[in-house]
């Protein structure tokens, strides 16, 4: 019950935002047909169990007349009531029926384009989706794969619990209005003396839960094989990503038969596990087909027994047979279900642990102190103190100024803080105490490897500007001045860059971005690593000439590099 609380917090978490949002009256709406339309079709359904009734009684009778004004046009209850017959509730009947999963999915498609704008706007703003590596250990369920999650989650959790909420609403009306009609219809029993009023409604009952508790205990271990079946095909899809995103490793160490065994065994869990699902569901569908089989022919006899007492009309007993099988198909809804149920209850639990982290992620505030200075202004560090994720000190009340227009090259050993000192700079490294005067001014921060995004080359090359907004020629002009000429035919080439250009060509890449960019700061975290000497000197040369007044910031473990510095600031560790 605890975690059924649980599971329902967290659908509430997540499915109040779209119904409190702007577009909240068309999403109600659209929620009040759906269920407008299912309360409609089990009513039609249950009106027509009375028509029913007349029918057969007719049939029983050979009263043809009866029988087919019933059929095409409408019925008199015993009661005297005027019941539409087959035929003229057959047409909205059935406009009814395709119309109530098209609202449905116009809902779903609405709510999933609302709440993917919502998740991937969450997830880009403030550099979320680089805290969120930050604020998890990266291993905590949910916040491991973003990307399924907005593009994969969102649609199950919307599509599942839709389904699930109609499902549930359509069997509990089926159930009590059934359950209400068995009740009237059936009469009273007398055995040995003793009268049981309604006893088609108790039988019906007794049969049910007893239908139920079996179903439950053959059925239930399906929930967890679902769940593990889940988890093994994750496992596996996740062998072969690692193998694509490790290639060249792989292949350089001759990996694959490694790689191989690792694969079959990931796959042999699916497999296993697939088969105990599949010898699961035949157990299931044994007992279930049975019990279908059984559960009609347990109607009949027990309905018959005031039939052929002549208590009960022929229309009756079959109303009543339906009305038996209705409450049972309503109750084998709730006990077989765990499947679906424990599929929805991941994806429930997936988006929101997401969605939580993202919030986590989004709240963290800083303690630094950004205090924007002139353009032309020197940047100046007071009193940082920069922490790890885990609240250890990295570097402990550092001050420096970096002179603007200036070429400072910042040293210490491996694993200082030398690129923490640069995220925190950049703002995006929250773990930070004290005070930075900033230049309000244009400012690129290179990493090692730089970014390069899916398309062309040029949009490489311009990279984070859109390639409409760069001159042409200048781009051109920026890629042969580095020293890449070789790439000028390659620019509206589609390729995967970041793997075909080698690590010394990608470096150089991004100093043309720089040229293109002209940013008034420029900070480079061993933006020339995989240079030699030679091309090193030359592009730092290329940015003071063609970049004049630009101020460069360095780190570099290069002694060449830090002699073409007019000032090298040295971080001590605490
Ligand atoms: N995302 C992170 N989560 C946890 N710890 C981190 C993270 N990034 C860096 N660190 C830790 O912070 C410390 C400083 O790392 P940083 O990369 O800033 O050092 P560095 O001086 O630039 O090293 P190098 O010269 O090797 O590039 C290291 O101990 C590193 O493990």
């Amino acid at each position: 019950m605890q975690h059924l609380r649980l599971v329902l917090k967290d659908v509430w978490y997540l499915t109040r935002p779209y119904f409190m949002s702007e577009e909240r009256g068309r999403a109600w709406a659209l929620l009040l047909g759906v269920l407008a339309l299912t309360f409609s079709l089990v009513g039609i359904d249950l009106v027509q169990s009375f028509a029913r009734n007349v029918y057969y009684t007719a049939l029983q009778q050979r009263d043809v007349k009866t029988f087919l004004r019933g059929l095409f046009w409408y019925v008199r209850s015993e009661s005297g009531a005027i019941i539409p017959g087959f035929f003229p509730v057959a047409a909205p009947a059935l406009l009814m029926g395709v119309y109530l999963p098209y609202l449905q999915q116009l809902l779903q498609l609405r709510w999933r384009r609302w709440l993917t704008r919502r998740m991937t706007a969450q997830w880009l703003e403030n550099q979320t989706y680089y805290r969120i590596a930050l604020v998890t250990s990266g291993l905590e369920a949910g916040a491991d794969n973003p990307d399924q999650r907005i593009q994969e989650d969102i649609n199950s959790f919307i599509s599942d619990t839709l389904t699930q909420f109609v499902n549930f609403v359509t069997n509990v009306v089926t159930l009590f209005s059934y359950a209400g009609l068995l009740w009237t219809l059936s009469g009273p029993l007398v055995v040995l003396g003793i009268t049981i009023p309604g006893y088609f409604f108790w039988a019906a009952l007794v049969y049910s839960v007893f239908a139920t508790w079996v179903t439950h205990l053959v059925g239930h271990r399906l929930a967890g094989l679902q769940f593990l079946q889940q988890r093994t095909e994750a496992n596996l899809r996740y062998g072969l990503v690692h193998v694509r995103d490790n290639a060249e490793g792989i292949a350089l160490y001759r990996g694959e038969a490694e790689e191989k065994a690792g694969l079959e065994h990931a796959f042999s869990a699916v497999y296993d596990n697939f088969l105990a699902i599949m010898r699961r569901t035949r157990m299931l569908g044994l007992l279930t087909t049975g019990l279908e089989v059984i559960s009609g022919n347990f109607a009949l006899l027990v309905g018959s027994i005031r039939y052929f007492a002549n208590k009960m009309t022929f229309g009756t007993l079959m109303q009543m047979v339906m009305a038996f099988s209705r409450v049972q198909g309503a109750m084998g809804w709730f006990s077989t279900s765990y499947a679906s149920l424990a599929t929805w209850h991941a994806e429930v639990a997936r988006l929101a642990t997401f969605q939580r982290v993202m919030d986590r992620a989004r709240a963290m505030e800083g303690e630094c102190r950004v205090i924007p200075a002139a353009a032309g202004a020197d940047m100046v560090l007071r009193d940082l103190t920069v922490l790890r994720p885990d609240g250890t000190v990295m570097l402990d009340h550092v001050s420096m100024t970096l002179r603007h227009g200036g070429m400072t090259v910042i040293s210490a050993p491996s694993g200082t803080g030398k690129s923490t000192l640069f995220r925190v700079i950049a703002g995006i490294w929250p773990f930070a105490r004290g005070e930075i005067e900033r230049p309000d001014t244009p400012m690129m921060f290179v990493p090692q490897r730089p970014y390069l995004p899916v398309g062309s080359l040029r949009r490489a090359v311009c990279y984070p500007m859109a390639d409409t907004q760069v001159d042409d020629a200048h781009m051109r002009t920026a890629l042969a001045a580095v020293g890449l000429e070789r790439l000028l035919p390659l620019l509206d080439e589609e390729a995967p860059w970041g793997q075909t250009l080698s690590p010394g060509e990608q470096q150089r890449l991004a100093f043309a971005r720089i040229l293109v960019a002209r940013p008034a700061w420029v900070f480079l975290d061993e933006s020339t690593s995989s240079l030699d000497a030679t091309a090193e000197g030359m592009l730092y040369a290329l940015l003071r000439q063609e970049c004049p007044g630009i101020t460069i910031v360095s780190i570099t473990h290069r002694a060449s590099l830090l002699a073409a510095h007019d000032t090298c600031i040295t971080l001590q560790s605490p």
